[in-house]
């Protein structure tokens, strides 16, 4: 294969984290005297990380910012307390995850994580389904000044791996990967399954689509 780093995606790529995503989004939303909203929904606003998610949540709409600091800090405190509690409770690797990662092992190629979600949720979670030890670099929401789409996420990523970005590839469900990815110079793939901020995945720039971490293993290994 010509990739000597694979760059995954976590939330809606390797791990379904919605139910946990939801309830504590709705548990934020009654502390603060809101209505609780369908989780359809609030998987729509999922993929620009948490205090994104936290703004669009309380505003209850994708492109609204909370023009009140104090409520926004109310809303980060609250989920951030509520999502400590509940993360990983009911979220499950997507099919094909622990395969397509023992493929990718097997093949010898470094790999590493590269999310949006704060450092403070993503370790857990790759504790609790015991997937951390296949990743070099744990890039996460909070990790360098810009996140996806914003290239600086990938490119850290790199370094870390120590390879060039033009030897990754980049596998996400969401156009925040897709476009983080080719403004690095980095192969993209996107899988269907995830959240893409409730868009089609058909309309993303990416390099292919693949049904699942397996089915890309077995594609990068046809390059
Ligand atoms: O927390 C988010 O916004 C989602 O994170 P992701 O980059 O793993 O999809």
């Amino acid at each position: 294969m010509r990739f000597d780093a694979i760059l995954f995606d976590l939330d809606g790529t390797l791990l379904d984290t919605i139910p946990d995503l939801a309830n504590a989004a709705n548990a934020m939303r009654e502390e603060l005297g809101l209505a609780p909203l369908p989780q359809a929904t609030l998987a729509t606003y999922v993929g620009k990380g948490t205090p994104n998610l936290v703004q669009r949540t309380l505003a209850n709409n994708p492109a609204a910012t909370v023009p009140d600091p104090a409520q926004m800090a109310r809303g980060l405190e609250s989920f951030g307390r509520h999502y400590h509690a509940v993360n990983g409770d009911a979220a499950t690797l997507y099919p094909g995850v622990l395969d397509g990662l023992a493929a990718f092992a097997r093949a010898g190629v470094k790999m590493a994580v590269v999310t949006n979600k704060p450092t403070e949720f993503t370790v857990p979670l790759l504790e609790r389904f015991d997937i951390a030890s296949y990743f070099s670099g744990v890039v996460c929401g909070d990790t360098c000044e810009e996140k996806k789409p914003d290239p600086m996420p990938m490119l850290h990523a790199c370094e870390l791996l120590d390879v060039p970005p033009s030897k990754a590839l980049a596998i996400g469900d969401s156009v925040n990967d897709a476009l983080a990815a080719k403004a690095a110079g980095i192969t993209v793939l996107a899988v269907p399954y995830g959240y893409n901020e409730g868009m089609d995945v058909r309309t993303l720039e990416v390099d292919d689509i693949v049904t699942s971490i397996a089915q890309a293993a077995q594609w990068a290994a046809r390059q």
